[in-house]
């Protein structure tokens, strides 16, 4: 093949959209919680690769569904499927990654749902952005606590080995940085802080029920109190 012609730049980004008015729904927020009796919000999961987040938002999402509550989780690898198929692990792709996924969450929790996230999501900028846009009490963070060894002992997938032997490129926590939560709502760790006995999966899962059931969002507006009041991070604090 002759020549080396770049390859071209991808196209820019279309501007920001203009001339557009946001439309109020007919059903509002409060009605569509009193529906499903529960309250919308986003359960974000942040960690290394193979610190658990996939796992305990699953598990979570069963336990809710044994309540009879509405759960759906957003996971970073289906995502990278589809809507962010066209995305890679550089720092601006990964920050879209989070913006697009934190603009669907924000849906899904408006519709009532509570939306969980599993996304190694390293930038504390990022996180706190759609933190910030969501808001403060909807916004659940979950820290997934589990060191790199443990991590990489587990590597379920091989990337690990993959990075370690250069394969891949800016693997985080091995060539590229992750930024942990400075006050997460919730901290999970992989082993008991008080008889170092490794956590269950159960166990991790029951204690974001515990948290959502506190702060009201398993019951509707009509018989709680306002939901996601700021607290201080859930037992297993860091
Ligand atoms: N370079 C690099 N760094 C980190 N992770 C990588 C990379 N390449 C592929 N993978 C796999 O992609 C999953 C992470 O996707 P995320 O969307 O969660 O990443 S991010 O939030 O945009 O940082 C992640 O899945 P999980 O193991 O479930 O976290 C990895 O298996
Ligand atoms: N609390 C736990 N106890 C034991 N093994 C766990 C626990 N959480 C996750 N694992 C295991 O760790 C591996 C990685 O979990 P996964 O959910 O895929 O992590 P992530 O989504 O963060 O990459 C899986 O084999 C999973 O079964």
């Amino acid at each position: 093949m002759g020549g080396d012609a770049a390859t071209p730049p991808p196209p820019p980004l279309c501007p920001s959209s203009s001339n557009i008015k946001w439309h109020a729904g007919c059903v509002t927020k409060i009605q569509r919680s009193n529906l499903l009796r529960q309250k919308g919000c986003i359960v974000w999961f942040t960690g290394l690769s193979g610190s658990g987040k996939s796992s305990v938002a699953c598990a979570l999402e069963t336990r809710l569904a044994a309540l009879g509550k509405l759960a759906y989780v957003l996971d970073g690898d289906n995502v990278r499927h589809g809507l962010n198929s066209n995305l890679g692990f550089s720092a601006a792709d990964r920050a879209e990654n989070i913006r697009r996924v934190g603009e669907v969450a924000k849906l899904f929790a408006d519709a009532g749902l509570v939306t969980l996230v599993s996304l190694i999501s390293p930038y504390r900028s990022h996180r706190d952005a759609v933190r910030s846009s969501v808001g403060s009490p909807s916004f659940i963070e979950v820290f997934m606590d589990v060191p790199l060894e443990v991590c990489e002992q587990r590597d379920c997938k091989g990337l690990y080995r993959m990075a370690r032997a250069g394969v891949i490129k800016g693997f985080t926590g091995i060539d590229d940085p992750y930024e942990r939560p400075l006050r997460p709502e919730i901290c999970l760790r992989a082993f008991d802080a008080g008889d170092g006995s490794a956590v269950s999966l159960h166990s991790m899962a029951q204690t974001v029920v515990d948290y959502l059931a506190q702060h009201g969002f398993l019951s509707s507006y009509d018989c709680s109190g306002d939901a996601g009041a700021p607290a201080a991070a859930a037992n297993g604090s860091c």
